[in-house]
């Protein structure tokens, strides 16, 4: 009996141990399958993202792929030694031309490849992260909650994707364009984010790029440009031009008269006439107003010389427009004389409104209606510190020629020291700022308005060597914009004042009775 129990109990063992080794072959081979099966989804997974990310690098850098395309089958038909060689001499006539031109060689070949290099291994690398930094990315707070479950120790922990880079969306860098001293960063944002973000942000940026300054410009409502100083073109003097030859003298676009330079090496050009002429400049002491006003002067002297314009001064410290004289057909020193030179302006206004009203939008300017401009210095000391009734008439006078000048060739130019509302209570009338250093961050709002500050223009931070350095802002002008105005040495306005006036043979102010008569 037990032997038989004994038996039939190691048979239904050995039935049970069959029985699971069955079972055991057959889910290996179930997870066999299915392990190759994951093998070959993750395999074919990864080809197709690779795949995809090679087809969208050639279709969004299509000169990269061409380029890389092209050299290999360089290499394919011709070997690399050519190629090598070629690189080599291609190579060595740039250096040479670097050398003989290196104006002509940055215009037109070292620009572009200092955008690509600067598109790919500086902005497209460490933008992002300088972004992130100065709070110009956007945290996406509904991130996927990751659930992880710890069979060993029974334990279910809830956790939200790192809160690093990776979580936050930043903007995409779209373009670079590498200038002379400027690269200047195109990029898209993303939503919830707004341009004036980026104003906030430039001295941050700046800083995280290392260079002087940052500049944000808005381009279209969802991109902008970052602009990073690499060099400042405006540490040296600018001359001013050299005054024409007497015989050959040309015409001048009274519209676009050259003024000095910009930070972006390029000509800075005022208008003397028409948008964008009433023109405020405001500086400290020693900021380099007078170059502001000598050097368009300068620029413009055939057509003072000629008569097409005339040129009136107010110069209450008697000293700055005293030493070129003989080019103003108007001029006072005192309150009661500024007022008479306002009031002769303003007769003219009116003599040309009742001329023209009817027949033109604007005049032409002519010998017969030349262009009045008025060079008011230190404006200041007439409309703050006079008596109350000459500073209210002189007010009267400036603002209606502000507002009703242009369109009948008068302009007037103001300088002056401290920008504020008392000083210069017609300020907002003058449709082109200048601001030259300044004492005060505020002042750089009151000159060139809201937000110019937070735009990249720091006037209050233009150093006392660079005199004639400021930012311009208004009519026309999109952005501010950082120029270096002309130097005019003394002796140039002399030597203007001697060709205006014919080695002083013609007495400017004749013209004024004459016309008055
Ligand atoms: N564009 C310029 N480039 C280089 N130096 C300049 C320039 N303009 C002016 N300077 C230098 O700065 C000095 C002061 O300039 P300027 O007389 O024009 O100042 P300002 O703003 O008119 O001062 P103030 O209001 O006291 O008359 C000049 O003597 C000259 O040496």
């Amino acid at each position: 009996m037990s032997t038989g129990f004994l038996i039939a109990a190691l048979g239904f063992l050995g039935l049970g141990v069959w029985v699971l080794h069955k079972i055991g072959r057959a889910l290996a081979s179930v997870l066999e399958v299915l392990a190759a099966a994951a093998v070959v989804f993750v395999a074919l997974w990864w080809l197709c993202k690779a795949a995809f990310w090679v087809l969208a690098q050639v279709m969004t850098r299509w000169r990269t792929s061409l380029t890389v395309a092209g050299i290999y089958v360089w290499c394919e038909l011709a070997g690399w030694v050519s190629l090598a060689s070629i690189l080599g001499g291609v190579g060595l006539a740039l250096g040479v031309w670097q050398l003989v031109g290196p104006v002509s060689f940055d215009q037109w070949c070292w620009r572009f490849l200092r955008s690509w290099w600067a598109r790919w291994f500086v902005y497209g690398r460490k933008l992002p992260a300088w972004l992130h930094a100065c709070g110009l990315s956007v945290r996406d707070e509904a991130l996927p909650v990751v659930v992880n479950v710890n069979l060993v120790g029974r334990r279910r922990t809830l956790t939200r994707t790192s809160a690093g880079t990776s979580s936050a969306r930043t903007p995409k860098v779209c373009k670079v364009r590498s200038g002379a001293s400027w690269d200047e960063v195109r990029v898209e944002l993303v939503a919830g984010q707004k341009p004036e973000d980026f104003d906030e942000a430039a001295r941050a940026l700046a800083v995280a790029r290392k260079v002087a300054r940052c500049q944000v410009r808005e381009l279209e409502p969802n991109v902008v440009s970052v602009d990073f100083q690499r060099h400042d073109r405006l540490s040296s003097v600018v001359s001013c031009p050299p005054l024409p030859d007497g015989a050959k003298a040309g015409g001048v676009d009274l519209r676009n008269v050259w003024a000095g330079r910009t930070e972006y090496g390029k000509a800075w050009h005022v208008p003397l006439l028409g948008a964008g002429a009433h023109i405020l400049t405001a500086g400290a002491s020693g900021a380099g107003k007078n170059s502001v006003m000598w050097c368009p002067l300068v620029s413009a002297a055939s057509a003072i010389r000629s008569g097409v314009v005339r040129m009136s001064g107010i110069d209450p410290k008697g000293m700055e427009l005293a030493y070129g004289r003989g080019i103003f057909a108007r001029y006072a020193v005192s309150g009661k004389d500024a007022l008479e030179v306002l009031d002769g302006l303003v007769d003219e206004m009116e003599s040309r409104k009742r001329a023209f009203s009817g027949r033109v939008r604007t005049i032409p300017v002519s010998t017969e209606y030349p262009l009045e401009l008025l060079e008011f210095d230190e404006v200041g000391a007439l409309t703050k510190y006079t008596d109350r009734k000459t500073r209210d008439a002189i007010v009267e006078r400036v603002a209606l020629l502000t507002t009703q000048g242009r369109a009948l060739g008068i302009s007037v130019r103001g300088y002056v020291q401290e920008p504020t509302k008392d000083t210069v209570p017609v300020r907002e009338l003058f449709t082109r700022r200048v601001c030259l250093r300044v004492t005060s961050k505020n002042h750089v709002g009151m000159v060139l308005g809201d937000g110019a500050y937070e735009r990249g223009a720091w006037a209050n931070r233009i150093g006392d060597s660079e005199a004639g350095v400021g930012y311009v802002w208004g009519e026309g002008i999109r952005e501010p914009l950082r120029v270096r105005a002309g130097w005019v040495p003394d002796e140039t306005v002399k030597a203007l004042e001697d060709y205006v006036t014919n080695g002083g043979s013609a007495d400017l102010r004749s013209r004024v009775q004459g016309v008055a008569a």
